[in-house]
């Protein structure tokens, strides 16, 4: 999951490679009902049993009230998803989600469609990815964090966060980004007070905390062209999943709000 543009396709893709090529049992299911085209072909395809583009033709809704009703209809046809995943239970599964944000952050479906996972045995990992690009200061990394987090709250289940196109960073850039990656919270609060008002210096002091006590907020580093990188992210990936292999799972909420499918 991640904002729209920030590498989850590729991500996957990446990801599928480096699993075929240590001979690893991995699909690809796409849950973008607006998914254009994919270089790995998926196993399971929500645009099999819906498309956003008909939504749209077809109801008269806008984009992202599309996207809430292609959801909910999935919810509606859980059979065809489970009938869909029966058959890849012992494989790793890599899901490509949408890039409406709301989606992770204030709207329950994606949780309980985690959490249905879990309840049909699947061990899950979210991945939140994250554009280095759009992180040209410690504000809008606090910015990247507190997203990440939210959806990281909203699902409850294990969490890692991607920092994503790291071989678009400059060697220059990347050591300056290295403050990320192994914060100091007190050169991050200072960096960020820089451009910001002195009124949201404590709350700067406060975030920089955040990110130094607890690493699971931290965004990792994907460099793709970098075996050993890609190697890094899957490997927290599959710590997530075994630490979260000790956790019961939640039981799907059923009561998804009704959204407003106005815009
Ligand atoms: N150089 C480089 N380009 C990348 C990387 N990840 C993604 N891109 C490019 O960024 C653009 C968006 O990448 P996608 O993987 O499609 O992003 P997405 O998050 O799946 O996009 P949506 O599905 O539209 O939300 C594409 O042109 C990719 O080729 C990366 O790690 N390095």
């Amino acid at each position: 999951m991640g904002p729209a543009g920030s590498g989850k396709s590729t991500y996957c893709q990446t990801i599928m490679q480096h699993c075929e090529a240590a001979k690893r049992r991995v699909h690809l299911v796409n849950l973008d009902p607006a998914a254009e085209r994919f270089e790995y072909p998926p196993s399971v395809d929500i645009r099999e049993l819906i498309t956003l583009e008909d939504v749209m033709d077809e109801l008269g809704y806008g984009p992202n009230g599309g996207l809430i009703y292609c959801f909910e209809f999935l919810m509606e046809n859980l059979d065809w998803l489970e009938d869909q995943l029966g058959d890849y239970e012992d494989d790793y599964l890599i899901l490509d989600c949408p890039g409406q944000i709301e989606l992770y952050t204030h709207i329950p479906i994606m949780r309980q469609v985690a959490h249905l996972l879990q309840q049909w045995n699947f061990q899950v990992v979210g991945v939140y990815c994250l554009e280095s690009q759009f992180v040209e200061d410690t504000s809008k990394y606090f910015a990247g964090v507190m997203s990440a987090t939210s959806a990281m709250g909203m699902l409850e289940i294990p969490h890692i966060n991607v920092m994503t196109k790291m071989d678009l960073v400059s060697k220059e850039l990347r050591d300056k980004m290295e403050r990320y990656f192994d914060p100091d919270p007190l050169l991050l609060a200072d960096d960020a007070n820089k451009s910001t008002d002195n009124r949201f210096h404590e709350l700067n002091q406060a975030i920089a905390t955040l990110i130094d006590e607890f690493s699971m907020v931290r965004f990792l580093p994907l460099n793709i062209r970098d075996e050993d990188s890609v190697a890094y992210i899957l490997s927290h990936a599959d710590n997530a999943i075994q630490w979260g292999e000790d956790q019961e799972p939640k039981e799907p909420d059923d009561d998804v709000e009704e959204a407003d499918r106005s815009d």
